[in-house]
């Protein structure tokens, strides 16, 4: 493509004067850079993108994006804001596949990778081919490749719809962080459907105050009429027991569909029971009335299972289809999964590591647990600060013991981490061992018959980031292994 045709899909730059290259690939980073392509200076957390567009030319890059003039040899355009221009580009560089994808975006703070799970297992039961996008892995199909990001910068992005067009998929489910929103990234993404499942306190470090998180997530609803954005999405689907879908239904031109338990709603859950391995619930919808049984947990996981319920409907996916894969489902990675080595007590891994996350999975627990709840937890350094003392209170209200413990303390000293938790329980019971592993085997080591050991905060992640060192760390492995160890000593 000729840098001048793909200009044209941007209305806020610079011209520039000078040669009209074809352009044979985008890069945003300059070690990838080759011959014929066009370099995105992006302004990074860590280092600036612009320090690099030398090197980017030196490596054959035609042409540069930038925030600034830069002294270089070939063509600079100069944008406001580099990383929604990359968004723009290369959603016109990749042909526009969003256009040719029956896309569905799910956000929220908690239940983006369950949904998106639950939504790809029923359209794959529709016999649809299905790409998904979120924190576990990128699918297309059967094919699975690793993830940084819960959503991908736009290069990435929109390389794998184009990948997913080619390889014939239908139904592409993704999850949309707030970050991601805030940032661009998904902007030129053409969403049929919009999904919301829930806001709580998260990422308070990016967005400041709840009403700026909030409104980060709004973007997805939003049909803000400007080229940089992403089309506004078809349908909009809301839990109505979430307040914030009230700001969410007023701000949204696309048709709303609500979902809930305890708000009269176009989509209800009734009548839920636990039964043996699972739960069962009338099932409610304009389409027709069902009681399913699940395999799932937990009545958060009611919500989660309504949300795609209600994005497969309005995709057109037939009820019979939707109530028959619905009782398929067994558990997404990480998410309530049970460490299970032939013990007398339960041990169950879980990815909850915000404080409403953590208080769900907990009463979870705590409704069929017969005997003590142990729970290990930990906080994420280098992210958002005051949800140390939240989660520390949750862990301590709901647990008969809690063991705090490292999660992926990044850059941050751990001990300090633990203090900041520490803040929020003076003067309660709880065990502090800085140690993951072996703050894992004292919960394994001390549960008895009939208990319940909670490991929180990790679910399906397989490393621990300890400083600039990514150790292999599986908290699932973690804790079968302490679990063959204690059967040997008993
Ligand atoms: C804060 C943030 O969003 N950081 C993202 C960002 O990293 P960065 O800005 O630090 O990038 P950088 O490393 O400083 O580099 C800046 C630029 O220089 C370029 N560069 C760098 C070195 C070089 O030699 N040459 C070169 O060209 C880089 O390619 C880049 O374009 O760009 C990276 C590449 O795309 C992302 O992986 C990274 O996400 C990190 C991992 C991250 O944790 N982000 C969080 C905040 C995030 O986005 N989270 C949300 C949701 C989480 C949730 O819901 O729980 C998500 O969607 O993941
Ligand atoms: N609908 C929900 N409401 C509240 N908590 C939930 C919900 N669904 C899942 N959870 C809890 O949150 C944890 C993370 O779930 P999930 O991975 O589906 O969310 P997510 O939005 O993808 O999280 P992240 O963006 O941080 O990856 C689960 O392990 C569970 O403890």
């Amino acid at each position: 493509m000729k840098l001048q045709t793909l200009l044209s899909y941007l209305h806020d730059f610079t011209a520039y004067v000078g040669e009209n290259p074809t352009i044979t690939s985008i890069e945003m980073d300059s070690r990838q850079v080759k011959k014929g392509a066009l370099f995105i200076c992006i302004k990074g957390f860590t280092v600036d993108g612009h320090d690099f567009a030398k090197q980017a030319v030196e490596n054959g890059a035609v042409a540069i994006i930038a925030e600034r003039p830069l002294d270089v040899d070939v063509p600079v355009i100069v944008v406001r804001d580099s990383r929604r221009a990359m968004a723009v580009l290369a959603d016109a560089f990749y042909g526009q596949p969003t256009h040719r994808l029956h896309l569905i975006g799910v956000t929220g703070t908690n239940g983006k990778t369950t949904t998106t799970h639950i939504i790809e297992h029923i359209a794959r039961k529709a016999n649809k081919k299905t790409g998904l996008i979120g924190t576990v892995q990128i699918k297309i199909g059967d094919d699975a490749y690793p993830t940084q990001n819960t959503t991908p910068e736009s290069l990435l992005l929109q390389r794998t719809f184009k990948q997913m067009v080619d390889e014939g998929v239908d139904v592409a489910v993704m999850e949309v962080s707030s970050h991601a929103l805030h940032m661009g990234r998904v902007h030129g993404c053409d969403y049929d459907v919009a999904v919301f499942t829930n806001l709580t306190q998260d990422h308070l470090d990016y967005h400041g105050t709840m009403e700026e998180y909030r409104n980060a997530k709004g973007l997805l609803f939003a049909q803000l009429g400007n080229r940089y954005d992403h089309k506004r999405p078809k349908f909009a689907v809301l839990n109505n027991d979430d307040p914030a879908s009230q700001y969410y239904k007023h701000m949204t031109a696309a048709t709303v569909i609500t979902y809930g338990i305890k708000t009269d709603s176009d989509i209800m859950a009734k009548r839920i029971d636990i039964v043996p391995n699972g739960m069962a619930f009338d099932l409610i919808t304009p389409h027709g009335t069902a009681r399913v049984k699940t395999k799932l947990i937990g009545l958060f996981n009611v919500y989660n299972l309504l949300a795609a319920v209600s994005a497969c409907l309005v995709s057109r996916i037939p009820f019979p289809v939707i109530v028959e894969a619905i009782e398929e489902i067994s558990g997404v990675a990480g998410r309530f999964e049970t460490v299970d080595e032939g013990q007398n007590f339960t041990v169950i891994v879980d990815y909850a590591h915000t404080p409403d996350s953590l208080e769900n999975v907990l009463k979870t627990v705590r409704q069929f647990a017969r005997k003590k709840v142990y729970v290990v937890v930990g906080c994420g350094g280098d992210r958002d600060r005051t949800k140390r003392p939240l989660m520390a209170k949750v862990a301590v209200k709901y647990a008969d013991m809690a063991i705090f413990t490292s999660d992926n303390p990044r850059s941050e000293e751990p001990e300090r981490i633990l203090r900041d938790m520490e803040a929020g329980v003076p003067g309660e019971r709880y065990v502090t061992i800085v140690d993951r592993k072996e703050a894992i085997d004292y919960a394994v080591e001390q549960a008895q018959e009939g208990d319940i050991v909670l490991i929180a905060g990790k679910g399906h992640e397989t490393y621990q980031i300890i400083g600039d060192r990514v150790i292999e760390f599986d908290d699932r492995l973690v804790a079968r292994e302490a679990i063959k160890e204690r059967k040997k000593t008993c």
